[in-house]
């Protein structure tokens, strides 16, 4: 039987490009979960003119944060698709404001979408692939999970919470035949910076210029894809040197980035941003 690739988040950007990328490669199934039906649906019909059948991708809506529908969801999928052998925790929602305007409930949501609803799934996923003694997990994590970043103390937050994690989670299962990848990407389009929440909790709504200018989604997807089948344990990616560059230096000299980026946040205030 062919693998089954589960991927959180795919009805839009990242999440929809990496279900495109397996489905283009073929040999492979899919179950596609986010929210929104229609928005999955639409991406079915993209990964079915890549040659996919009807019955390779399960199309199975579920909210990252309703925790107490993980252990059905995961039935469901092991009733129709027989197992789990990639699951990519990807979905994930960002911030864009500065913390001392933010209401303290932003904290806790970005928390309960970025963070735990990864761990609630993985958990509930990880007794198949420990009788199994097989899987990968996978979660999309972000430069900012290495990097705290201004106008993202919250998203900072939590993607060095998955980071720390999937990290911690890696030594505890690597011994039982199971793998677990790390994805931090600089920017990337997509709708990001559109459902981003702003201090009071609603969605940012603009498509701001570092994600219109980012890496395309698709060529992100082929580079991340072709990397998680290697089993690779950290995967950054992106196309801003710039970005890219912060996470070598968050390594080599952190007292330098850490100057810089106050510098940078210093001009971003005085120019009024948000
Ligand atoms: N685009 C970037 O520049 C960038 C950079 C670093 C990390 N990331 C991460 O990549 C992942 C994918 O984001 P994207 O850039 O494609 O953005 P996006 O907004 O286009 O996609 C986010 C996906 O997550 C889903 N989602 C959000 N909340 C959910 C919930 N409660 N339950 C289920 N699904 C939910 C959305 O429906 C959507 O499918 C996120 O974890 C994001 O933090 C993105």
């Amino acid at each position: 039987m062919s693998e089954v690739i589960w991927i959180t988040g795919a009805s839009s950007g990242i999440g929809e490009a990496f279900a495109k990328e397996f489905a283009r490669l073929g040999g492979y199934r899919l179950v596609l979960s986010a929210r929104r039906e229609p928005e999955l649906e639409r991406v079915k019909a993209q990964c079915l003119n890549q040659g996919l059948d009807s019955d390779d991708v399960l199309v199975l809506p579920l909210d990252v944060t309703d925790t107490d529908s993980h252990t059905d969801k995961v039935k469901t999928v092991l009733d129709t698709m027989g197992q789990v052998d990639m699951l990519i925790n990807n979905a994930g929602v960002s911030q864009r404001s500065w913390c001392v305007d933010t209401d303290l409930e932003v904290y806790r949501r970005i928390f309960e979408i970025d963070v735990y609803g990864q761990i609630s799934l993985t958990k509930a996923v990880l007794p198949h692939m420990r009788g199994r003694q097989s899987g990968h997990l996978v979660v999309t994590s972000s430069v900012a999970g290495k990097v705290g970043a201004p106008l993202r103390t919250g998203y900072s937050m939590a993607k060095h919470a998955v980071m720390g994690f999937f990290d911690a989670l890696r030594c505890e299962i690597a011994h039982e035949g199971i793998s677990v990848s790390t994805i931090t990407p600089g920017s990337i389009q997509s709708q990001v910076s559109v459902n981003a929440m702003r201090a009071d909790g609603e969605a940012f709504g603009i498509m701001d210029d570092q994600i219109e200018n980012g890496m395309d989604a698709d060529r992100c997807a082929q580079e991340v894809v072709a990397k998680l089948l290697a089993k690779q344990r950290e995967i950054p990616v992106g196309e801003s040197a710039m970005e890219m560059g912060l996470l070598e230096m968050k390594r080599s000299n952190p007292e330098a980035l850490f100057d810089m980026l106050e510098g940078m946040t210093a001009n971003l205030r005085a120019q009024g941003v948000y």
